[in-house]
């Protein structure tokens, strides 16, 4: 499986903007299953745009995206059971407790056992935390707890738009070890958007957008 990018560039940023990307008006740029790809610039640049657009939640764009190896053209089933995306903005809900944020998504998708839930939050250090509203949980807590909630479901890739801005460098690596685990145990692809251009996890490729 495989997403495939051709001259694709945000209509709402001007084409001087992006001629030193190495993704925006590409001819060609491939996102391959298995693999990692760190996709890293400054504030502003477009990341969130990018995910938005293969994510199919935007069509502000020009160029192609194709999604190479997909049976269904369908983007509810291509979500469902293809890729998972951490937001930027999370997307948790404020007044239910982080358990229940899980419960939310994993009641629907069945995919996580309980047991695995109560794992992934000890191994982030979040079981503490279990049953706190999520409005007061701590911008890392909530950034962790998004993370998990983003592996209750099948995925061939995993899109995580800048998930370490608020986490510690131990956060961090814990997380990591994590994501690792769960790439390879899955054989998914990674993409991940960082204002850095190294990352703390291993990277097959690295674009500068
Ligand atoms: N739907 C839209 N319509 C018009 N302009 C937009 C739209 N979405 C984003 N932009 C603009 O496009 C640029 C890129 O935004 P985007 O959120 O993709 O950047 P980013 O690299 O993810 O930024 P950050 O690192 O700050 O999150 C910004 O100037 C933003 O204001």
């Amino acid at each position: 499986m495989k997403i495939i990018l051709k001259n694709t560039k945000p209509n709402y940023v001007a084409e001087a903007d992006v001629l030193a990307s190495a993704v925006y008006l590409e001819p060609l740029v491939q996102f391959e299953k298995g693999k990692r790809y760190l996709i890293s610039a400054g504030s502003g640049k477009g990341k969130s745009s990018l995910f938005h657009f293969i994510y199919g939640s935007s069509n502000q764009y020009s160029g192609e995206i194709i999604w190479e190896g997909l049976e269904s053209k369908n983007w509810d089933q291509i979500r469902q059971q293809h890729l998972s995306y951490l937001f930027q903005d999370l997307k948790l809900f404020d007044e239910l407790s982080a358990w229940e944020n899980l419960q939310v998504k994993n009641q629907l998708t069945q995919y996580c056992s309980e047991s695995k839930l109560d794992f992934y939050l000890e191994s982030l250090g979040l079981s503490a935390h279990k049953h706190q509203i999520c409005k007061k949980l701590s911008l890392g807590q909530k950034q962790r707890l998004a993370l998990i909630r983003a592996l209750c479901q099948p995925f061939d890739f995993l899109f995580l738009d800048e998930p370490f801005s608020h986490l510690d460098q131990a956060n961090i690596e814990q997380l990591s070890r994590l994501i690792e685990a769960e790439l390879s145990e899955r054989n998914a692809g990674l993409i991940i958007s960082s204002l850095e251009p190294h990352s703390s996890l291993s990277i097959d490729q690295h674009l500068n957008l």
